[in-house]
C-alpha cells in the first residue's frame, strides 16, 4: 500500500485578540477571535518530518497580536487582509493564506443617558465574521473576502405560514397559515473585490437589510424568506457577489391546553431545540463572478 498527502492546511486557531484604542479618554474596543492558516508545499513536514518550510503556528499567533498594535483593527476585513499578506511574504512555501475573524460587539454602558468612555457591556448573541483568502499559486495573485454574521437569532410571531406541501403516508404535520417563524441565522456573503470597500458600513447595511427583509416579508416558508433576504442584499449592494444562508428552523409548537379547559389561539408555544429543519440556500447573480477558493474550508453551507 502506498499513500500520498492530500489537501492540508495549518495555523493557529482562535487567537482571542482584544485591541483597545486609548489615544483619547474615550476608548474604543475591538474584540476578535482570529484563526490563521497556511496552505502550500508542506509535504515534507508531514512525510519526512522536515519543518524547514513551516512558519510555526506560535509565530502566526504572535503576529496576530503584534499586528493588532502595529496596524490596528479598523475592520476585521482590513486586519485579516494585512495579516494574510504578511504570512505569504515570510513563508515562501505557502501558496495561500486563510484568515478567519469573528468579532464580538461591545456597547458602551449608559450612565446618566450617555455612553461611558471606558466601560462596556457585551452585545448578546450575534457574531460578525470574515474569511479572507489570498492565493498566489496562479499567474495572477487572487484574493477573496467572505464576510457575514452568525448566531443572529430572529423571530416573527405572525406573518408566516406553511401549507400546500407534499404529503405521503408518513406526513402528520398540520398545515398552518399563522405560525411562529424563528431562526438562528448564519449568513455569509462574498465580495466582488478586496479593495475600496467600506467594510464596516457594508456590514452594518447588509445586516440591517437582512433584518428588515425578514421582518417585512410575508413568509410562506423559511426558504422564501431567505431568498427574499438574499435578493434584497444583492439588489442594494453591487459590491456583494453572492450570499449564502444556513438557517435552523427553530420550531415553536402550539401547546394543547384543551385538557385544562383553555383555548390557545396562537398564544402559548413550546420552543423545541431539536430536531430542527435546516434550510440552506445561496442567492447569486446570474452569470456572476467565479468564486474561486473563496468558500474553501468554510463549513456549514451547501
Ligand atoms: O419553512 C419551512 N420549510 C420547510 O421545508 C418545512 N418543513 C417542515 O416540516 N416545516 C417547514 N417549514
Amino acid at each position: 500500500m502506498s499513500f500520498v498527502l492530500g489537501p492540508n492546511q495549518y495555523g493557529k486557531a482562535e487567537n482571542r485578540v482584544v485591541r483597545i484604542y486609548r489615544d483619547t479618554a474615550r476608548h474604543e474596543i475591538r474584540d476578535l477571535n482570529v484563526s490563521t492558516a497556511l496552505r502550500g508545499e508542506f509535504t515534507e513536514a508531514h512525510t519526512t518530518g522536515d519543518q524547514a518550510n513551516v512558519l510555526p503556528t506560535d509565530t502566526q499567533k504572535n503576529t496576530a497580536f503584534a499586528f493588532a498594535k502595529e496596524h490596528g483593527v479598523t475592520s476585521p476585513e482590513d486586519y485579516a487582509l494585512t495579516l494574510g499578506s504578511r504570512f505569504l511574504d515570510v513563508t515562501p512555501a505557502a501558496s495561500a493564506s486563510r484568515i478567519e475573524v469573528e468579532e464580538y460587539a461591545w456597547d458602551r454602558i449608559e450612565v446618566g443617558g450617555t455612553g461611558h468612555d471606558h466601560a462596556f457591556v457585551k452585545r448578546g448573541g450575534e457574531v460578525r465574521t470574515t474569511v479572507v483568502t489570498q492565493d498566489r499559486s496562479a499567474d495572477e495573485p487572487r484574493a477573496w473576502v467572505v464576510s457575514g454574521v452568525k448566531d443572529l437569532v430572529v423571530l416573527k410571531s405572525t406573518g408566516s405560514e406553511f401549507k400546500g406541501y407534499l404529503k405521503d403516508e408518513y406526513t402528520t404535520l398540520k398545515e398552518t397559515d399563522d405560525r411562529i417563524l424563528a431562526t438562528s441565522l448564519v449568513a455569509r456573503w462574498r465580495y466582488e473585490t478586496t479593495e475600496g470597500v467600506d467594510w464596516n458600513k457594508s456590514f452594518e447595511d447588509v445586516r440591517s437589510l437582512l433584518l428588515e427583509t425578514f421582518a417585512t416579508t410575508y413568509s410562506r416558508a423559511l426558504q422564501e424568506s431567505l431568498y427574499a433576504m438574499g435578493s434584497a442584499v444583492l439588489a442594494a449592494h453591487p459590491e456583494v457577489a453572492e450570499i449564502k444562508f444556513s438557517a435552523p428552523n427553530k420550531h415553536h409548537f402550539l401547546v394543547d391546553l384543551a385538557p385544562f379547559g383553555l383555548d390557545n389561539p396562537g398564544e402559548v408555544f413550546v420552543a423545541a431545540d431539536r430536531p430542527y429543519g435546516l434550510i440552506e440556500a445561496t442567492v447569486q447573480r446570474e452569470n456572476g463572478s467565479d468564486a474561486g477558493d473563496a468558500w474553501l474550508t468554510v463549513p456549514g453551507f451547501c
